[in-house]
């Protein structure tokens, strides 16, 4: 079978500077993607025009700029992630070439070949947060099989996990034994799946 060989990692995206370059649907789609799951996240956003909803979305964030201009090579200066949006595939293609030179990560929304990270379709619950990826084949799925298990993964589980990290700052003993007592803890949770 084909493998999906993408490494997933969660960005602090208080903690970094995205340039967004292209502020129509999928300019939006991204940005707003990025404030679901992180709203402190610092975004700047290079567009010649605007979506409506993206100005008013901006609007109540206090980390997020739109900068009504041309794409131009100083727009990346102080980022660290990159997602190019326009409707300009050449365009696109320059804003690849010119993160390239700059050594900053990008994702070019209309060239998978291009992406150093694509984003994933994700679920939510409390501090649980699960990463979904198709590979890029199909989005689509990766949208329903969020809606899968966001509905059947209970609400409680943001309760257990709380239980467990207070459990966890309490347990005494050296790393390895730490690991014993939360493996022992948790062994009737899956214990199911050994009958
Ligand atoms: C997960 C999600 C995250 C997000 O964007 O927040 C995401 N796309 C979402 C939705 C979505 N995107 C598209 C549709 C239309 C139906 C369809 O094509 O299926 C829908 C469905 C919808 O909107 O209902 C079209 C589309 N997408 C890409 C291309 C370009 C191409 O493939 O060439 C085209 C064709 C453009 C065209 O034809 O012009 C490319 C990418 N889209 C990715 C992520 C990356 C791969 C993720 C993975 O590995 O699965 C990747 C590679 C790069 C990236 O964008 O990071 C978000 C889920 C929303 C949710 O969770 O609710
Ligand atoms: N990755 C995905 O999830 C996904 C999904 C659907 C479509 N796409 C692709 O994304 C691309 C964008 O689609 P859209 O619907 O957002 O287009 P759109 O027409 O709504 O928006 C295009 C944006 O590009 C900006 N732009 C154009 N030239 C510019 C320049 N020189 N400098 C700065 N900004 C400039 C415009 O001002 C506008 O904000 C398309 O190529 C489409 O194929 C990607």
């Amino acid at each position: 079978m084909e493998e999906n060989h993408l490494f997933p990692v969660f960005f602090k995206l208080e903690q970094l500077h995205v340039l967004v370059v292209g502020g129509g649907n999928i300019g939006h789609e991204k940005v707003s993607a990025m404030l679901q799951n992180c709203p402190g996240a610092h975004i700047s956003v290079v567009a010649t025009r605007f979506n409506e909803e993206l100005e008013v979305m901006a609007k109540q964030y206090n980390d997020v700029e739109l900068i009504r201009k041309p794409f131009s090579c100083g727009d990346l200066f102080g980022k660290q992630l990159v997602i190019a949006a326009t409707n300009d595939k050449d365009l696109n293609y320059t804003v690849w070439e010119k993160a390239k030179a700059s050594k900053v990560l990008i994702n070019v929304a209309d060239t998978p070949a291009l992406c150093d990270f694509y984003l994933g379709s994700v679920v939510t619950k409390g501090n649980l947060k699960i990463a979904i990826s198709t590979n890029g084949k199909s989005p689509t799925m990766a949208k329903r099989i969020k809606q899968i298990l966001q509905e059947s993964i209970p609400d409680g589980v943001n309760e257990l996990l709380d239980n467990l990290h207070r459990l966890r700052d309490r347990l005494k003993g050296d790393f390895a034994a730490k690991v014993k007592q939360l493996n022992e803890i948790t062994a009737g949770l899956v214990e199911e799946d050994k009958k």
